[in-house]
Parts: C-alpha cells; structure tokens; sequence
C-alpha cells in the first residue's frame, strides 16, 4: 500500500496535515477542519505542543524525542519530525542499500519525497546534531474513536449539485443557450457531407452548379453558426455574472458569521484568496459545463460519421485520444500539489505587500525599507519559481498531448492517402474525414481543459470548503436578547486564554457584578486583561471556564447580534473607514438620520470640526482616517457609539489621545448621555474614572480591588499605587 499523503491547505497548516497523514496511516480518516480544532491553530501556526494535543485528543501516545540521526532508524514509523525549524513533516521509512541510506518523507507542503541522508540531515538537525521527532502509537481509543464523517467526493457532488441550482434559477436563459447551440452544432454536423457532395458531386463532376448550391448552404449554416454563437456567449456571460456574484456575496456572508478567533488565527490575505476560488469555481461551472455538453455531443457525432467513412482512421484516432488524455492524467497530481503551494506562497506575498504599503510611515520612520523590500523580494521568487514550475509543467503535458495528436493526423492522411491510391476511398471522403479530424481535436483539447479545469475547481472548492464548514458563531446560541430589559450583569467563576497552546491564561478566576445602570471603570497595568475581559463582554470571545450572566441567561447561549445591538464600544484600536464622515458615523445606516447624527457629534465634540469643513457631514475622510489626529479619530468613533444610543456602553483607552480640555468638555457632555446606561470604561487617567459608580483594579487577569474612587484611595493599595503619580490627585 502506497503511503498515504495530503497536502496543506494554508500555510500554517502542516501540523495537522501531519497529523492526518498519520492517522490515515493507521486507518482513520479526518477531516483538517476537525484536526485543526483539535491542534488549536493560530496565526503563528503550531506548536510541537499543540500537535501533541491534538494527537491525543484522537488517542495517540506521544512522545517527543530529540535524537541524533544515528538514533533515528531506532525510532518506529511513521513519525512527525520537526523540519528546518518551521515546518512539520511526516518520516514513513528509511531503507539501506549499500551502506546507504534513504529516508522517506511525506511534507505536506510538497508531496512525497525520497531524501538521501545528507540532505535529510540538513533539514532536519538544521546543521545542529541532533532534530526533533514526534513518536506516536495509536491506543484503544484511537481505534474506538469516530471521526466526524467526511464525505468522500464531497466536492465534486458539491459542485455537482451547485451546477443544477444554477441552471434551475436561470431556467430560460439556460435553455435558449442550450437550444442556440444546439442549433451551432447542427450545422457543424451537417458541413462534412455538404462538402463531400461538393467534392464528389460537383468539382469531380464539374457541375458548377451543385458546387454554387452547396456553397449557398455551406453560406448560410456558417451565417446561422454565427448568430448563434454569438447570442448563447451572451446568455452564458449573464448567467456567468449572475453567479459569480452570488458566489461572492455566501462567502462574505459566511465570513461575517464566523467567530472573531478564526480572523486572530489565520491571515487576510488566505481568507481574500478564497475569493479568487470562488471565482476559479464559477468559471467552471458556467464555461466547463457548456464546453463539456458541446465537447461530448461533437465527440459522439463526429465519432459516429468519423466510424461511418472509414473504420480503420476511427480507430486509430480513438488509441491516439486516449494516449492523449492519459498523458495529461499524469501531470494532475503534481498539479496539484504546486496549486496548493502557489496559494500559500501567493498569500503570504500578498500580505506581506498589504502591510508593507499600508505601514508606509512606520517603515520610513524605522529606516526598515531595505529589509522589508527584500523580505518581499524573496518571496515574490518562491511563487515566480512555483509559477515557472506551473508553466514547464503546462508545457510538458501541452508538448505530450500535441505530439498524440499530430501523430494521429499525419497516420490518417497517410492511411487515407493509400485508401485513394488503392481506389477504395475518393478524394471527397479523404477531405472530408481530414475535415472530421480537424474538428474531432477540438472537443479532445476541450475535454483535456476540462480534466485541468475539474481539477482546479476542485481544489478552490476544498478551500472554500474549509471555511464553509467552520461553525457560525451562532451556532447553538438560541436566546434572542433584543428588547428584553437586563437587570444585572454577572461573571462567575471566568476564566480565559487566547488559543495556541503557548498562551496561559489571561483572565483568571474572576468574579464580578457590573451594576446596570450605573457606571464602571477598569484599571490596571499594561497587559493585564482589561480589553479581553471587555470582548468577553461583548461576546467576542466565550470565556474558557466559568461563565457571564444577563440576568439568569448565560451570554453563551444569546444570539450574538441580538446583544451587540444593544451595546455601543469603543476599541483603542476603532476603525476609521475612507467613506464619508456620516458614513463612519452612521456606519450600519444606509441613510443616515442627520438628527442623531448631529446630536452624537455635538456630545462627542466633533460637531464643529466636521461643520467646518466644504462638505460638512458628507466630506470624505481619506484613506483609513489618515488624515484625522488620534484625537479627532477618536471623537468620530465616541459619536458612532453614541449615534447607535446603545443601553451598555464600552469605552477601552477611548479618551486616551484627547487634551485635558477636550476630555473634560466629552465627559461632561457623556455623564449627561450616561445616565440610566450601563457604561463600563477602561482608562488609565483618573480623570476618566474617578467620578464611576465602581473601580475595578486588574492585575495579571485577576481583580485586586474593587471599590469606589475615595475608599480606594483610602485603602491605599495598587489603584492609589497606580495613579499617585498622576497631577489630579492633589484636585
Ligand atoms: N489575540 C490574542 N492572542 C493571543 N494573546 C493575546 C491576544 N490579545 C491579547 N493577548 C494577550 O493577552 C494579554 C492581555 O491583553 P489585553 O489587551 O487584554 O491587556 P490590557 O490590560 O487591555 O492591556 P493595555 O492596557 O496595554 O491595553 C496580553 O498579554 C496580550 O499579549
């Protein structure tokens, strides 16, 4: 039995692939997605850690061991081997012949590779003398334990099934291509016996007037081709457009329902890409489907006429096909393989260009131009070297399926040639079957482009796939809040750590009422929790242990938007977009109601600078607010929080960049705004919190203190610790 391979999905997937390969090895089929959930993937990929409990959330033993290469052939197979320093992959066997040997290994970035043992030894001790493996022995509860089912061929009957919906929803349209082509065909169908009669009947024959006969219908079924073609490539263009934004707007629906930890853990630009799947997919279904419809009728026809002139060039036509198509088969999986390693080395590029052209400033100011430019450089090579690898590898199997091809046309003619001087064939039929050849490569080269093109959706549908089968964040979450009235908020018993096993925990144990209606400040140092413990709030992460109660209903199991419709934050990081001022404002208001919106900007002191400028409240801020000071950009995002008059408000560090002047003109104008909400804020300053109902003091994910501005100070612990040195304590 061949041993078994998968290739990565993304980049930082080769810990789990890993895994699967693994566990295929020894007879059970996962699905990445529920490997990955199992590893905890991050966007710093894996650690050997996470790998370990993955394995044996899957009931493997494991055992990670750092050998030298000497000790390496002790070890049993298959084994995940910690590869470069950055990289897993799977070592399967290791034979010796003269004193030689050869280790075999499964990278899923690559595919299945003999390595000698100099080279292997590079890699793997990295130049060091000894490398990391991973041992894993499968338990009984390896073999007891189901995976989630995944179905085989999934995609395939997927786009299948994607296919019929889009010729039911464009039924008319479908059928009138379908029919127009049709009508194409016929006349395609119908030319090689028009021009036999031509040949045979009127210039063998010299009768002028036959040949200026079929001229006239050779004339008209071109015209009638024509017209047909050019309406069905029309039709098919709309239905193709129609799709492709379908496609597009599900994927970004999808997106938007899925948890915020999966945009922590893998990059934009692997989610951006999958755009261009979905694309890849679409292009198929509406230009493949049609072309391999027209292909296999021609096929047929032109067969069945092919066989009817003579039976000898049928057959060598049909040897020389499948010679042709055989040849393009064994090029699929090195296909795919370099397809798989072009998106990873296409994301990372992109990402890396996305950042380095929206950092423009803090590049120049660091001087880090040289090493970033280069950093992209290299990459560009790696996916310029998989991109050339892509086109020798088209051009091979391009070169193959040509030579098949003029192979068979130069036997036929040959064939025929002596049919004609053996007196059993006329020059009509020798034309004519050239003719049929001719127009027998089409659907052949079609048919080849299709295989190519199958394999391609296939693969684009696995990515999407992957995001598809991701859990919404709703999922499971029944109780919808909207307008039932909170009376308390509670957290018992919370404890929380960001995924990746190399996190520890960030909020610790914590207890906690956050009164309604009243205000409450969170202070503490730098990296203590406080904005973790606020998105847990907000139901952006769920806590880890313990749980956060409104009223008696755990936050867990309410519908998430039906929650933050309610709420209004305002993040140290709030994002600026590069529409218009009433557009960022009234971000989910398609119009805006200028009322409220002038309200919001007058509390949060903005009202005037906006006022100021030629287009008021329509003027366009430019690209991400980078034309706004940090304090302007924060008094847009208080007035979008205020414009949505939320009944629980959330400010994080979001008076952190305003003067003294400015803060106090804000806060005045919000205790107003405050009253009867329940505000929970994150400050350093004193000025922001000590007129709160309640103090919260964090340190290292746990509450230190809790209690009021004075008896605090009073206390004389770490909230007076930390703001002694603050001016307003004299006040
Ligand atoms: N997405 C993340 N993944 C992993 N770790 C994270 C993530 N976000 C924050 N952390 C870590 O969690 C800890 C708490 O961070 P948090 O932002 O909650 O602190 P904070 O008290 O708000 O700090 P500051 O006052 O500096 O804003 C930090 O050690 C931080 O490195």
């Amino acid at each position: 039995m061949k041993f078994p391979h998968y290739t990565q999905l993304e980049a930082r997937d080769c810990g789990p692939t890993c895994l699967k390969i693994v566990a295929r090895f020894y007879g059970k089929n996962y699905s990445m997605a529920e490997l990955k959930d199992y590893c905890a993937v991050t966007r710093q990929g894996v650690s050997l850690q996470d790998i370990i409990n993955g394995a044996s959330n899957i009931g493997f033993d494991t055992l990670s061991v750092k050998l030298t290469l000497d000790n390496i052939k002790t070890i049993p197979l298959p084994a995940i081997l910690y590869w470069r320093q950055e990289h897993y992959v799977v070592l399967y066997n290791i034979k010796e012949r003269r004193g030689k040997r050869t280790y075999f290994i499964s990278d899923p970035s690559f595919g299945r590779i003999p390595l000698r043992e100099e080279f292997f030894d590079k890699q793997w001790t990295n130049n060091e003398n000894a490398g990391i493996a991973l041992l894993l022995e499968p338990t009984q509860e390896f073999h007891d334990k189901v995976p989630i089912p995944t179905e085989k061929n999934l995609a395939l009957s997927k786009i299948g099934s994607y296919f019929l919906a889009i010729i039911k929803n464009n039924r008319f349209k479908s059928a009138l291509s379908l029919f127009l082509i049709l009508v194409a065909m016929v006349g395609t169908w119908l030319f090689p016996s028009v021009f036999r009669k031509m040949i045979d009947n009127g210039v063998m024959a010299k009768d002028i007037n036959v040949v200026f006969y079929l001229l006239a219908a050779q004339f008209i079924i071109f015209v009638s081709q024509i017209i047909s073609d050019s309406i069905s490539s029309i039709l098919l263009m709309q239905i193709n457009f129609k799709v492709s934004l379908q496609f597009l707007v599900n994927y970004l629906h999808k997106l938007i329902r899925l948890p915020l930890k999966i945009f922590d853990n893998r990059l934009n630009s692997d989610l951006m890409m999958r755009m261009d799947d979905s694309d890849r997919i679409q292009n198929f279904l509406s230009h493949h489907s049609i072309e391999f419809l027209i292909s296999v009728l021609s096929l047929g026809i032109f067969s069945v006429l092919l066989c009817s002139y003579n039976v000898f060039a049928f057959l060598i036509f049909i040897v020389m096909s499948i010679f042709s198509i055989l040849w393009t088969l064994l090029f699929l999986d090195k296909r795919k393989l370099l397809d798989y390693s072009r998106f990873t080395a296409a994301s990372e590029t992109k990402n890396n260009i996305y950042e380095l052209i929206n950092e423009m400033p803090e590049i120049k100011i660091n001087n880090a131009h040289e090493n970033k430019i280069s950093q992209w450089e290299g990459l560009q090579k790696k996916l310029n070297k998989i991109n050339l690898e892509a086109l020798n590898l088209n051009y091979y199997q391009l070169i193959g399926a040509n030579f098949f091809n003029r192979s068979k046309d130069i036997l036929i003619t040959g064939l025929c040639a002596y049919f004609v001087i053996q007196g059993t064939m006329s020059i009509g039929v020798m034309m004519v079957v050239g003719y049929i050849i001719g127009q027998l490569n089409t659907p052949i080269n079609n048919l080849i482009n299709i295989i190519r093109g199958l394999q391609d959706a296939k693969m684009s549908f696995d990515r999407l796939e992957d995001i598809q089968r991701l859990d919404n964040e709703d999922v499971n979450r029944n109780t919808v809040l909207k307008f039932s009235p909170v009376h308390s908020i509670q957290l018992k018993n919370v404890s929380f750590k960001y995924e990746g096993s190399f996190n520890n925990n960030v909020l610790e144990n914590l207890n906690l009422e956050i009164p309604v209606g009243k205000i409450t400040a969170i202070v503490g140092s730098s990296g203590s929790g406080k904005t973790t413990l606020l998105k847990l709030l907000l139901s952006i992460y769920n806590p880890g242990q313990g749980s956060i109660y409104l009223d008696d209903v755990n936050l867990q199991t309410v519908v998430p938007d039906s929650w933050r419709t309610r709420c209004g934050v305002v993040f140290q990081d709030g994002y600026i977009y590069s529409g218009t001022y009433a557009e960022n404002i009234a971000l989910a208001d398609a119009k805006p109601d200028m009322v409220k919106l002038k309200y919001a900007c007058e509390l949060a002191c903005i009202d005037e600078f906006i006022e100021s400028l030629p287009m008021q409240y329509n003027s366009r801020i430019g690209r991400t607010g980078a034309n706004l000071s940090g304090g302007q950009k924060q008094r847009l995002l208080i007035a979008r929080a205020i414009y949505r008059d939320p009944d629980f408000i959330f400010f994080d560090e979001a008076t952190s960049s305003l003067d003294a002047n400015n803060e106090k003109k804000i806060l005045n104008n919000l205790n107003e705004f405050f009253k009867g909400k329940t505000v929970v804020i994150i400050a350093h300053r004193l000025s922001t919190v000590k007129k709160a109902d309640q103090i919260i003091v964090m340190e290292k994910g746990s509450i230190l203190e809790q209690n009021t501005h004075n008896k605090l100070i009073a206390a004389k612990g770490k909230y007076y610790e930390l703001i002694k040195n603050q001016l307003e304590l004299g006040n």
